[in-house]
């Protein structure tokens, strides 16, 4: 569609209720934004006087807010700014959309703050009257007066002696009167503008100011850092609700972005969202900004001042732009570069660090190459021989074996020599993260430790033992046989594990499954009697270990001599107790039959002791 008639172009027609309407509705949050819009405006008047005068020039150039109050319905904001003339402000502030802040100030687009040419129409959010009295170097004072009804006037105030600068005044709409008075005012001004680098004064009503400016302490760089260190940790307790773990240097020298990310001494829930504070030119942006740091780096909140990156025209987000792309990553490397130094330097902190965030680091490096690769190194896991780094893991040999579930590898624990340690990977993620090794620490190995294998790589007693070894496993699963056990006999180490409780996930999942059915109602087990149905199935397939096994350790001295009791009662009774000690040591829940068995054969022991 052509916006040209005939030969000649004809303007726009604005509707300003239209377009007040869509700026509060549709693109600013609320009218409390009058404010930030004021502030800014008188801040770039200042920088751009500044810029004209040069750096020597004298006088305090500043922001002055009188707020409003019970007595006295006018709000206003002065500024020592450069001013308007007539021909500006018939031209500036009547034309919806017009900024010329470049051409007429002068200056490098990313000095200025206001864009859009809109900001000072949000003033009509809060009321139906602006009021702009201006004055230029050299030249007359003049009044401007916009009516949200969409006219206005210009008055040049030939015989009114004004310094320069620019004075807006509001008279606040009953409904939004609060947002012009003090408590409001200052809150606001301190929200928006506390880092802005122009002094901002908030009358206090009894002749005196209060200053809302406070030093940017999280954006302050090299050897100032350091001696600013208890501000900066100061602010990040404020900020976190709790003393960061850490307070890391961030920078884009690309977007002049500098800040601080502050490491959170607790896990953030899985819900929580980022939500980093980003500052422009000192003003704030956004406080929950999502897109400034990586997705991974969930374990920190920045804060942040940048002069690259670029608001949208509510000033409430930032353009999702290649700027803010670079900025992310460039952000992301200072992180990242932040967990090496204190690998290396630092393993206390580091140590600290992945305590907390344990989980959340191992989700990550579960699933990313680029992280795991920088990552994984500082994460700990169980191992029979205690827990330790994968470092430490790997370092120990290249061959790592590890168990699928926790039951297993409380299973094989105790048989399991130091040298040699087992990891358990029944932990969320941490056999993902093992079964990765060999991708991320070169010539190493996994391997899924198997019970069934276990079981058969374990050493059969020797040859002249066999005998008495077959009569004790025919007498011991003769007891065993009603509980579904099957015994084996074997030689192992360390010679004071007497029996290890061995079943598979399939006989496990049985276990529980009795468990559950001992305490649920009869609808639940019909379905649980089907479940098993098809999984006994499978796992009739699959399994070599159909049924738990005792293995008893033939290098037990307590085994040995039960070997060679031929008093039926004892055996009996010590080799429920050694079946019932072994599911302990295996950390299996005793159900109601074996904890029966275990009082049952210590008081018959108890008892044919006394008997002798
Ligand atoms: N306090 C002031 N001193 C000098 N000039 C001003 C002042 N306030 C506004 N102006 C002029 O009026 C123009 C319009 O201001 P307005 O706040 O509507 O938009 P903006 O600041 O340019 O952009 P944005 O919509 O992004 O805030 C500005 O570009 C500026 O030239």
């Amino acid at each position: 569609m052509s916006n040209t008639v005939g030969a000649q172009s004809r303007p726009f027609q604005v509707d300003l209720h239209g377009v007040v309407d869509l700026l509060s509705r549709h693109i600013y949050s609320g009218p409390q934004v009058y404010l930030r819009e004021l502030i800014q405006n008188g801040r770039d008047a200042i920088v751009a006087r500044r810029g004209a005068e040069g750096p020597d020039a004298a006088g305090r150039r500043e922001i002055r807010i009188f707020p409003a109050g019970p007595d006295n319905p006018e709000f206003r904001i002065d500024d020592d700014g450069v001013g308007l003339n007539a021909d500006e402000m018939t031209e500036l502030l009547a034309t919806v959309g017009r900024s010329s802040k470049r051409d007429l100030f002068d200056l490098p687009r990313q000095d200025l703050l206001g864009q859009f040419g809109i900001g000072l129409l949000s003033c009509f959010m809060v009321a139906d009257e602006i009021t702009v009295v201006s004055r230029k170097e050299g030249e007359s004072a003049v009044r401007w007066v916009g009516s949200a009804s969409g006219t206005f006037t210009v008055e040049v105030l030939d015989a009114v002696d004004l310094p320069v600068g620019t004075s807006v005044k509001l008279r606040p709409r009953a409904d939004d009167a609060e947002l012009c008075h003090r408590t409001q005012v200052t809150e606001l001004a301190t929200r928006y503008a506390r880092y802005l680098p122009v002094p901002i004064l908030v009358a206090d009503g009894t002749g005196g100011f209060d200053t809302i400016n406070r030093p940017p302490v999280f954006a302050v760089a090299g050897e100032e850092r350091a001696g600013r260190r208890s501000e900066l940790m100061e602010l990040g307790t404020a900020l976190l609700g709790a003393r960061p773990l850490d307070a890391v240097e961030l920078s884009s020298p690309a977007t002049g972005t500098r800040g601080t990310a502050f490491i959170l001494p607790f896990a953030p829930p899985p819900s929580a969202r980022a939500a980093h504070a980003v500052h422009v030119g000192g003003m704030l942006v956004e406080e929950r900004c999502q897109d400034l740091l990586p997705e991974w780096a969930f374990f920190a909140r920045a804060v942040v001042d940048s002069t690259g990156l670029k608001p949208t025209a509510s000033r409430e987000s930032l353009v999702a732009d290649e700027s803010l792309e670079a900025t992310r990553e460039e952000l992301g490397a200072a992180l990242r570069a932040w967990i090496m130094r204190m690998g290396t330097g630092s393993p206390d902190k580091l140590a600290a660090f992945v305590a907390v965030h344990h989980l959340g680091l191992k989700s990550l490096v579960a699933h990313d190459d680029d992280l795991a690769s920088f990552l994984t190194r500082w994460l700990s896991v169980e191992t029979t021989a205690g827990r330790m780094t994968i470092e430490e893991l790997v370092a120990r040999g290249k061959n790592i074996r590890y168990t699928d579930s926790l039951e297993e590898f409380r299973q094989i624990a105790a048989i399991v020599p130091a040298e040699s340690p087992v990891v358990n990977g029944g932990y969320v993620y941490d056999s993902e993260i093992i079964r990765r090794l060999p991708f991320l620490f070169e010539g190493t190995t996994v391997e899924k430790v198997e019970l069934a294998s276990l079981l058969d790589s374990l050493a059969v007693p020797a040859l002249a033992e066999r005998a008495a070894v077959a009569a004790f496993e025919q007498r011991a699963g003769a007891v065993l046989a009603g509980l579904d056990m099957q015994v084996s006999v074997r030689s192992f180490a360390p010679a004071d594990v007497s029996a290890l409780y061995l079943a598979d996930d399939s006989v496990l999942r049985g276990m529980h499954r009795n468990a559950a059915r001992r305490v649920s109602n009869t609808l639940w087990n019909s379905v649980l009697a089907k479940a098993e149905k098809s999984m006994d199935a499978a796992a009739e397939l699959n399994s070599q270990l159909a049924r738990a096994t005792l293995c008893a350790n033939w290098d037990n001295p307590l085994v040995r001599t039960l070997a060679q009791s031929s008093d039926e009662a004892v055996f009996n009774r010590t080799i429920k107790l050694l079946y019932v000690q072994s599911m302990l040591a295996a950390h299996l829940p005793l159900g109601p039959a074996q904890r029966s068995l275990l009082t049952e054969s210590l008081g018959d022991l108890v008892q044919l002791s006394l008997n002798h």
